[in-house]
């Protein structure tokens, strides 16, 4: 038999990837980006120009579509490699990034009369305007014993599937009728590969994102009457669909799209999946007390284990999630390379803009050059990595940035030197969380853009959780565990796997340094984390409300 490949297609925040990798060995053969046109849509919509409320975040659904038919036969041509030895691909996207699609299975922002409803756009993961709905789903649930709500830490996020289609029903009643369903759009995208009219919908978006469990479904209808008595067959109606385990195949690709993307038409095409899960196999993970942490615009967390435990704050526990066989636990911080990015765009003096140019070098790497020069302490600054809120542990999306101990010599270098280290002490909340709760976390792996781009950032992680730190070898890990699912998808009789635990073991690599915790650092950071716990409790917990008070005054001021 030919040397057989798998394309793994990676959707991130602000771009797609795709990778074509050998499924002898798990080499990227060829990699090609297309960063979206539209990017994330927090100001105005494409075309009409309405303007968006504060906390929104779409997406247009064909930059989608592009990646496949740029970024796919780009990869293909690149590598040279027949695309009848492609034999199977995978995606894997952001999560939960929804949208609402008509019966022909066609997003309702397409629709000339729609498009100016910013509801009929998609809703980008980090759309954090559905709070006040998560705020009564999470109420309501606790008074109610609802059995879900310890699986998911103890909260629901606004990030999330119910919060957001019931803003939708709240805000645009009329989008929510015309919604055939609602969809993640990892979904959404491998329905418009298969062309299938019965939508396929993958367990771990339906675990993580929908509420949805392996033996219990969607909630009862008693509680989405609770809820709001319009939303009582939300789950038969608009969230309806197959739920099936990751590495099924969803379909075949059709002949239409084969012919756009420079493939094969009957290629095997994988369910959906989220790309911090797909990074799991993608870095050689597949048994429990193995922290992974996919690191860029955001981290999440993701780890495996034998028994279902409640973790506060985790953003949940799904069966089968990641890897058939276990539980897998997830949890997150909803901003961590986007908080060194707003400081390197909006903070820095332009002297470090010059210096940096100067140098042959971009700031993030200047500041991280001058930065190293600190020793753990020495900034006299602390700060709570809340910019975007906090996923894990306290599940609170009205929670802000904030920087202590500032004084008139602090340098721009210290600052970024702190938020690298807020950004530690956020993660140590969430391996402590895990692991004081019975789900051992013993090493900690690390993949995504961050780990490659930033050495500091990676030393302060290991003196930080005083855990040694595994670098994946792969620069596209979750594409490549992406690829990984198209070969379980396609199957050993035609050269892919059978399952993710063997193309794992074949096709997955660490590198060989890797980040060990110092003992003098780990000290030092010790003392830092318990200041950094009193400040996360005070300002998280309830005892001072002032940033919930401060975005109320801001709301007045902006009405
Ligand atoms: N040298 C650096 N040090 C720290 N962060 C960086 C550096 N260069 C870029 N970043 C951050 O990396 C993030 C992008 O991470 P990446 O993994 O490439 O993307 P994504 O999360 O969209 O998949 C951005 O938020 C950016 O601010
Ligand atoms: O919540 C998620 C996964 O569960 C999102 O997909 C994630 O936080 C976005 O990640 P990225 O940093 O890759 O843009």
């Amino acid at each position: 038999m030919s040397k057989k490949y798998a394309i793994g297609v990676d959707y991130g925040t602000e771009s797609g990837r795709a990778v074509l990798v050998d499924l002898s060995d798990g080499t990227e053969v060829a990699d090609h980006v297309t960063p979206y046109p539209h990017n994330v849509i927090d100001e105005k919509l494409p075309v009409s120009g309405v303007k968006l409320e504060y906390d929104w975040a779409l997406q247009h659904p064909q930059d989608y579509i592009d990646v496949l038919t740029q970024s796919v036969p780009a990869v293909v041509r690149a590598s040279g490699v027949d695309p009848a030895d492609i034999i199977g691909l995978g995606i894997d996207f952001t999560a939960c990034t929804m949208l609402p699609i008509n019966k022909e299975g066609q997003p309702l922002c397409f629709e000339p009369a729609l498009a100016a409803n910013p509801h009929s756009w998609v809703k980008l993961w980090k759309h954090h305007a559905a709070q006040d709905e998560a705020t009564l789903i999470n109420e309501i649930a606790a008074s109610r014993g609802e059995a879900f709500l310890p699986r998911y830490g103890g909260k629901i996020s606004s990030e999330w599937m119910i919060a957001k289609v019931w803003q939708i029903l709240n805000e645009a009643p009329e989008i929510y009728e015309q919604a055939d369903r609602f969809l993640e759009a990892t979904d959404w995208v491998v329905s418009q590969m298969t062309g299938q009219s019965e939508i396929v919908r993958n367990s771990c978006t339906a675990g993580y994102k929908s509420i949805w469990h392996k033996q219990d479904g969607y909630p009862s209808q008693d509680f989405f009457q609770a809820l709001d008595p319009r939303l009582v067959d939300v789950a038969e109606t608009k969230l309806r669909g197959d739920v099936v385990a990751l590495g099924t195949k969803a379909g075949e690709l059709t002949a239409a799209m084969a012919e756009r993307m420079g493939l094969v038409a009957g290629t095997a095409i994988a369910v959906g999946n989220v790309d911090a899960h797909a990074a799991v196999p993608g870095v050689g993970v597949v048994t429990p007390g193995k922290l992974v942490m996919a690191m860029g615009t955001s981290i999440c967390h993701m780890l495996l284990g034998t028994e279902e435990k409640e973790v506060e704050g985790m953003c949940g526990v799904v069966e089968d999630g990641i890897i058939p066989g276990y539980l897998g636990y997830e949890a997150g911080q909803s901003a961590v390379g986007d908080i060194f990015a707003w400081y390197v765009e909006q903070g820095v003096p332009a002297y470090v803009e010059k210096a940096a140019a100067e140098e042959g070098i971009n700031v993030h790497e200047w500041l991280e050059r001058h930065a190293s020069a600190y020793k753990p302490g020495e900034t006299g600054l602390l700060a709570l990595d809340w910019w975007n809120g906090n996923r894990s542990v306290l599940v609170d999306t009205e929670l802000n940035g904030l920087i202590l101990g500032y004084s008139l010599l602090t340098k721009p270098e210290e600052i970024y030197r702190t938020l690298l280290e807020a950004t530690a002490f956020g993660t140590r909340k969430i391996v402590d969380a895990f692991h004081s709760n019975g789900v051992e976390v013993e090493e900690l792996y690390a993949c995504g853009g961050l780990p490659q781009k930033n050495h500091l950032l990676m030393q302060i992680y290991a003196d930080v959780t005083n855990r040694e730190i595994k670098i994946a070898d792969s620069k596209q890990t979750p594409a490549l565990g992406a690829a990984m699912f198209g070969a379980v998808a396609a199957g050993a009789d035609k050269g892919g796997y059978d399952s993710i635990v063997d193309a794992a073991k074949q096709m997955a690599r660490v590198r060989k340094e890797t980040f060990k915790p110092i003992a003098e650092n780990v000290a030092v950071y010790e003392k830092l984390y318990q200041e950094y716990s009193k400040l996360h409790d005070y300002f998280g917990r309830g005892d001072n409300d002032v940033m919930k008070r401060l975005r109320s005054i801001r709301e007045e001021a902006r009405h």
